[in-house]
Parts: structure tokens; C-alpha cells; sequence
């Protein structure tokens, strides 16, 4: 029986879509109850391990991005999910099915690269119908399929367009309006605003969040990018040589990371290892304490202390630099051979300081999260 689907849109009454690609007999169950699985996967590239017994399991309509630095193994990860490399040990499950003897083009997932992939001889129409088209949809549906998205991407005026005739931001709400025209379950992204200004990145990270919503694919998103990372997320895979370093929510992961690498990826911390700032090492052995700069007080020196000032820890420095940060003002201070960060909201400062100026910065206690080496 051919799987079916209802696609929604602000835009139109609810359009009832049939998928004409029989998936069940390529030992995948039907669509829109998509749970991917990775199965101690490991990817060798030579003596290389891309990947390293990496397990992992996505819910249905979660969205998980696969966050780490250039050369952690993201977008082998997702390059195996897609198809277009195969594992070298371990499995890859779609609703509980290997997907090993499944081509890529089988694997019912829309696919956004960073680079676009429109087809740049094609229309934006033309590009959007080509999905449609590998699916045996008739002309009279895919017309009004193409309509509807281009509606919903808010490029109704550019369907007659050449790719080369858009500007980025058009370009890339074209290719993730052709990877979700066929109403696959699962969306792949791979850096999909990597090649975007600030801006028009923090516009279309709006646009994917509500594309999310909308349509609730399951998602999976490979980028380096950890502001991207934490504002789209259910949840974020951590990666680091090939391996999973921390799996959590995106305010687990930044208020409760598990190691040095993982606070230090996400955001900036202030590292606590130090005998100046109160360190123990062989108290802690293994450990180091960190605290976010945003948990960081800043006051003068001989400012009156504060009631609950019995359960902070106190240190006194010199700021050596403060920089605005449009609502934000960052200090660097200097604390005998450290150098601490603290971010303060404009809005709930007291007082402004310079480079020179001696402070006491504090801290809760309960904010200090230790951390694994
Ligand atoms: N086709 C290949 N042949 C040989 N080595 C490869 C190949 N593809 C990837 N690698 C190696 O595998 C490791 C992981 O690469 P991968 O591209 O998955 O990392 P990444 O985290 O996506 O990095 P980036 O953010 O730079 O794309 C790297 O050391 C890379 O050099």
C-alpha cells in the first residue's frame, strides 16, 4: 500500500499527498515514522577512522544536529545516513530496518547541502518539480505541489528564475523547499547556511525552525557552527575525533558540559584550575572547574558585599580590556596569571569599568561546574 501524507501549509487548505515510491519493498516501513539508528558504525578511510563505533538513535520528528570542528566525522555521519558512503563496521537502521542494501536515491530523505545543489540549468520551478517528477507524480499534482511551496518559501514571484538569477538566501529556501516537495520523512542538512552572511543565517535559522514545525521531519543537521547548533536543536551530538564526545539538549549541553572541549565549544567558560582562583589540584584529580562568563559578577573593588556573599567565591583583579558587545559588555580581567571573562547586560549594570581599573568579580558556588579532562 502507497504510503500517504498530509503536507501542511499557512498558506492553503491542507493538500493531501500520495508517495508513489513503494519503500517497503527495499525493507524500509512507510514514511512519516522515521527512527534512525546508527549500530557502532565505524567509517575507515585507509588507516583513518572517520567515524569510531558511533551509536546513536534520532526519535521520529526530532531535530539533531551533529555539531563539532573540521574533521570530527560529521559529515561522514551524515553521508553514510544518506547513502553515498557505507559504513565499514556496524549498522545504519530506518524504523528498525538496515538501510545497508538500500541506494541513497531509495532512502526517502530530502537532502540540503551547503553549496545548494540546484540544478543551475533548471528553473526554480523546474528544480522543484524534478523530486516530483523521480516519483511519478502526474503533471496536474506537481504543478500545484510546486505552487504551494513556492508559496510557503515565499518565492511565488521566481519560479520562472534561473538559480543564478537568486540571491543566497533565495538559492538555499529553494533547495530545502525541493528537499521537503516530496514529503520524505527524513531531512538531511549538511552546513545548510554555511555559505550565508550573519544576517541572512540568523533569518533562515527562523525559517528552518518554523519549516520544522510545520512539516516535523526528522531532522538531522551536520555544521560547526554552535550558535546554529543551540538555536535549532532538540538535541546536539557533540563530535570529536570521530567519536561522540556529549549527546544532551542544547541547555544541558551549555549549562551541564561534560568536558573541557565540550564548554569550550559551545560558547566561552572560564577555566577554575588554577591555585589564584581557588584550585586544589589533588582535591579534584581529572577535573576542572569552570564558570560561564554570564555567571560572573562584576563590581569595584571596595563595593559593599552582597548578602548572599558566604556561598560566592571571591576574587579580586584588574580589567585589562572591556569590549561592547552591542547589548552585552565583555571584560577580560586579570587575575595573577589568569585571565577571566565576564559578559554583563548593559540593562542590569551598575558600573562601567576601563583597562586598570581593579575589581572583584564573583561567583555562586552552585554555578562552578566541574568538568572531565
Ligand atoms: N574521502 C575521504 N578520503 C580520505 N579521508 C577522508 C575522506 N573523507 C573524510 N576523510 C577524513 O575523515 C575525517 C573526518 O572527515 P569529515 O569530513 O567527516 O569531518 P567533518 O567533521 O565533517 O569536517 P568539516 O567540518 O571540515 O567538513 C577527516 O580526518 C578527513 O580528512
Amino acid at each position: 500500500m502507497s504510503p500517504t501524507a498530509t503536507l501542511r501549509s499557512d498558506a492553503a487548505p491542507p493538500l493531501r499527498l500520495v508517495e508513489q515510491t513503494n519503500i517497503e519493498d527495499q525493507g524500509l516501513e512507510s514514511s512519516n515514522c522515521a527512527q534512525i539508528e546508527f549500530r557502532d558504525v565505524t567509517k575507515m578511510y585507509g588507516p583513518i577512522a572517520a567515524v569510531s563505533e558511533l551509536s546513536l538513535s534520532i526519535r521520529r520528528g526530532e531535530f539533531l544536529t551533529i555539531l563539532g570542528p573540521s574533521g570530527s566525522g560529521k559529515t561522514t555521519a551524515l553521508m553514510m545516513l544518506a547513502g553515498f558512503e557505507a559504513p565499514t563496521k556496524g549498522d545504519i537502521l530506518i524504523s528498525g530496518k538496515s538501510v545497508a542494501a538500500v541506494p541513497s536515491y531509495r532512502r526517502d530523505q530530502g537532502i540540503v547541502f551547503q553549496s545548494y545543489a540546484l540544478f543551475p540549468h533548471l528553473t526554480v520551478r523546474r528544480n522543484l518539480e524534478f523530486p516530483l517528477e523521480m516519483r511519478g507524480v502526474n503533471a496536474r499534482d506537481r504543478m500545484s505541489r510546486v505552487d504551494r511551496m513556492l508559496k510557503r518559501v515565499h518565492l511565488d514571484a521566481f519560479g520562472e528564475r534561473m538559480p543564478s538569477q537568486l540571491s543566497g538566501g533565495q538559492q538555499q529556501r529553494v533547495a530545502l523547499a525541493r528537499a521537503l516537495i516530496a514529503d520524505a520523512p527524513i531531512l538531511l542538512l549538511d552546513e545548510p547556511l554555511g555559505a550565508l552572511d550573519r544576517n541572512l543565517r540568523e533569518q533562515m535559522q527562523g525559517e528552518i525552525k518554523a519549516l520544522h514545525r510545520e512539516f516535523d521531519k526528522t531532522t538531522i543537521c551536520v555544521t560547526h557552527d554552535q550558535e546554529e547548533a543551540l538555536t535549532l536543536s532538540d538535541r546536539i551530538v557533540v563530535m570529536r575525533g570521530g567519536r561522540i564526545e556529549q549527546l544532551d539538549t542544547p541547555e544541558a549541553l551549555y549549562d551541564r558540559p561534560a568536558t573541557r572541549f565540550v564548554a569550550n565549544f559551545l560558547g566561552e567558560a572560564n577555566m577554575l584550575d588554577s591555585p589564584e582562583l581557588g584550585f586544589e589540584k589533588k582535591a579534584n584529580p581529572g577535573t576542572v572547574p569552570m564558570i560561564r562568563p554570564e555567571r560572573v559578577r562584576i563590581a569595584a573593588e571596595r563595593a559593599k558585599p552582597l548578602s548572599d556573599q558566604d556561598r560566592r567565591c571571591v576574587v579580586i583583579g584588574t580589567v585589562e580590556e572591556m569590549i561592547y558587545a552591542g547589548p552585552l559588555r565583555k571584560y577580560q580581567v586579570r587575575v595573577g596569571g589568569n585571565l577571566l571573562v565576564v559578559r554583563e547586560h548593559v540593562a542590569s549594570a551598575q558600573e562601567t569599568f576601563g583597562p586598570g581599573d581593579r575589581v572583584r568579580l564573583d561567583w555562586l558556588r552552585a554555578d562552578v561546574r566541574s568538568l572531565g579532562e
